[in-house]
């Protein structure tokens, strides 16, 4: 495919940057091979538009974690109320574990340190904290640190910005000192930030999930192409017993009593266990609401007929709805 600026996108995938988020450790792992080319974008409804523009076929985004929830922007993005996403499909999904460092200058006098010879404690202050006055995070591990906050950075003031990578940027480009930043430990090294705590997460097994986009109906041949010739043959075989997911969205009579429920019971009725649901305003009017529902089965691996039961369903019981993609289960 070509740009309007005459360059190849073939091989581009959008995802949430800058260089060092976690989004970005996430497409490598999906996008291993060399061809492909990474495209950083500040916000997670920029990686929607270059996907819906054919400037990059392929995007990630985050889509929900293990402690804190779904990640609402790109729900939000998904609801598509405005129509603006009417090609775009979910084609595969990527589990990053996630554990999270405060970076920033250690205070005046004390010597340095660097990740390299910091003791290996784990979710406490390996330093006095008490010069920081602000800490910059994405809101997202503001929520899966909240804690470690709590516990050692009382009263501090907590800054929400665009991601983690971009929030070490920040914390570096205050040359006073006093600014820390909850990110990845390779964004620090990155940006050259010293570790002030390490593994501040809630909880161990923090995990995020991440969704591949890209544009088009059709099966693709499942997911990233190369990714799972790339991957040892032994994944390949987890990936084919863990079968496949899909995700709808849908909205229901607002007033009818049971409406949720009759959506609900068709997916019972084929035998179609759900393995995520959540909801976002649908802005029909006032606490009126659009669901997704992500499901154990796949759209074009669908021998017994069950998924396109499910969706011949929806036609006549939700008011409206969308199918928004069939991807390889990733997980058991
Ligand atoms: O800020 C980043 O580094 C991101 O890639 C975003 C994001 C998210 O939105 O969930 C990704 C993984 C972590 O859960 C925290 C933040």
């Amino acid at each position: 495919m070509t740009s309007g600026n005459g360059s190849d996108n073939s091989a581009t995938v959008a995802f949430l940057g800058p260089v060092n988020s976690y989004t970005h450790r996430a497409t490598k792992n999906a996008f291993s091979d060399p061809k492909w080319t990474f495209a950083p974008t500040t916000t997670i409804k920029e990686v929607f538009d270059r996907v819906q523009s054919g400037h990059a076929p392929y995007g990630v985004v985050p889509f929900e974690n293990s402690t804190h929830g779904a990640v609402t922007f790109t729900l939000d993005s998904l609801a598509d109320r405005a129509n603006e996403y009417p090609d775009i499909v979910v084609c595969d999904e990527v589990y990053l574990d996630i554990h999270h460092f405060l970076l920033g200058r250690l205070p005046e006098g004390s010597s340095s340190s660097s990740s390299s010879s910091v003791s290996p404690d784990k979710g406490v202050p390996l330093t006095p904290l008490t010069h920081l006055r602000r800490v910059y995070s994405h809101p997202q591990a503001f929520g899966q640190t909240a804690g470690f906050l709590r516990r050692y950075l009382p009263g501090v003031e907590t800054v929400e910005v665009s991601s983690t990578s971009r929030a070490a940027e920040l914390a570096k480009a205050d040359e006073s000192g006093t600014s820390a930043a909850i990110a990845s430990e390779s964004a620090g090294k990155a940006i050259g930030l010293d570790v002030l705590a390490r593994w501040i997460e809630d909880r161990e097994d923090n995990t995020t999930r991440f969704f591949v986009l890209r544009r088009g109906e059709g099966w693709n041949g499942g997911g990233v192409p190369g990714r799972d010739q790339d991957q040892a043959g032994e994944e390949e075989e987890t990936v084919a017993a863990a079968g496949h997911k899909s995700l709808v969205s849908f909205t229901v009579p607002h007033r009818r009593a049971g409406a949720l429920a009759d959506v609900l019971n068709r997916f019972r009725g084929w035998g179609l266990n759900l393995t995520s649901i959540s909801s976002v305003p649908s802005l029909d009017g006032p606490f009126q609401y659009l669901f997704f529902v992500e499901f154990e089965g796949g759209r074009f691996d669908d021998p017994e007929g069950r998924v396109g039961g499910v969706l011949e369903d929806l036609e006549g019981v939700a008011e409206r709805w969308r199918w928004l993609g069939s991807w390889r289960n990733r997980r058991e």
